[in-house]
């Protein structure tokens, strides 16, 4: 999966409050260049190593800031450009200087990623229970109902800092009662399953459309011992598959949810729970008028940012 750095040319004053901005609207990484960080810096010792630099040799900006956050693709990026310059131009009704405010976007490169991902990727609770540790960092629990999530995210969506992510595990922790059969549809980086197994869920089957998930989807299962026995493959949707699960969770953007729906229902049990996120605001209406036309009953709703999460689930009694 690709993803798109949207860099905001603005004051050295403003970077904290444009941060705030491309984070609130899903910025999973923050990358600040800032000329104020120089202004005052004279020859010395800097650097992780106390190497002698003198820091007018660096290549940095000469005036301003520039903050780049970092977004997944597949959420509608190029409709937040015009949304972001209007929060970052409002910065001045609350007296800060917006700067240029130039937005701009630009796909990332893997390399350019994992060194953004890595400095400013932390271990973070989500949920009561679950805690996302990076592979890279040593955690020690506070608390012993935590259970660790491990990951090492690569270019695959799902670090479970995004708010359509945190919806989902938090739909699982209240879910999931034990040794149910659940399908992870659109697994990014495993998180999900990873979860489900954490919570107690007994098989989980995953998929996703795109090979670079599925790669790192295996990889993250293979970091948590317990989700070694979780399936991962490559497919659309739940296209050809036919079963019957206790639970089908997906985050997917709801254009996708929407013919997911009549698989859903057919692939659970009767009184099995289909758990949906990725719906942002004005899609909520669409999504709930088809789980209802399907025949599903919408159990829960929650909305995190822009972002909304339904569990429903399909009646015992089906006619
Ligand atoms: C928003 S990410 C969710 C990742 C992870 N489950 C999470 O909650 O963080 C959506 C994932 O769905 C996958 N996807 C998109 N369309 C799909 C389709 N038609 N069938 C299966 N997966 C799909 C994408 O490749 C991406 O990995």
């Amino acid at each position: 999966m690709d993803w798109t750095a949207i860099k905001v040319i603005t004051s050295s004053e403003a970077v904290e409050a444009v941060s705030y901005i491309l984070t609130d609207m899903g910025a999973q990484g923050v990358q600040i260049e800032d000329a104020a960080d120089f202004a005052n810096l004279h020859e010395g010792k800097y650097g992780d190593h106390g190497e002698f630099i003198d820091p007018s040799s660096i290549p940095h900006r000469k005036n301003g800031a520039a903050v780049s956050g970092y977004f997944p693709q597949n959420v509608f990026v190029p409709e937040l450009l015009p949304t972001i310059h209007q929060r970052v131009a409002k910065l001045r009704e609350y007296g800060l200087n917006p700067g240029e405010n130039d937005v701009s976007a630009a796909t990332v490169d893997n390399q350019q990623w994992a060194t953004v991902w890595q400095k400013y990727y932390h271990p973070l609770r989500v949920t009561d229970q679950l805690t996302i540790v990076p592979q890279w960092e040593e955690y020690q629990p506070a608390d012993p109902k935590e259970k660790l999530i491990f990951l090492d995210p690569g270019m695959a969506f799902g670090t479970g800092t995004h708010p359509t992510t945190r919806l989902m595990l938090e739909a699982l922790e209240k879910t999931i009662v034990g040794n149910e059969y659940v399908i992870d549809v659109g697994t990014g980086s495993g998180v999900l399953s990873i979860a489900a197994k954490h919570l107690g869920a007994g098989k989980v089957d995953a998929y996703d459309i795109d090979e670079v998930a599925v790669n790192s989807a295996k990889k993250n299962l293979a970091l948590n011992p317990v989700a070694k026995d979780v399936k991962v493959g490559i497919n659309s949707l739940l296209d050809g598959i036919h079963t019957k699960a206790d639970l089908i969770v997906a985050n997917i953007l709801a254009e996708i949810i929407v013919p997911l729906i009549p698989q859903a229902y057919e692939n659970l049990k009767p009184g099995g729970k289909f758990l949906v996120s990725g719906i942002i605001d004005d899609k909520a209406p669409l999504i709930r008028q088809k789980l209802q036309e399907q025949g599903f009953i919408i159990d829960d709703e929650q909305q995190m940012k822009d972002w909304h999460g339904m569990i429903a689930h399909k009646p015992t009694e089906v006619k």
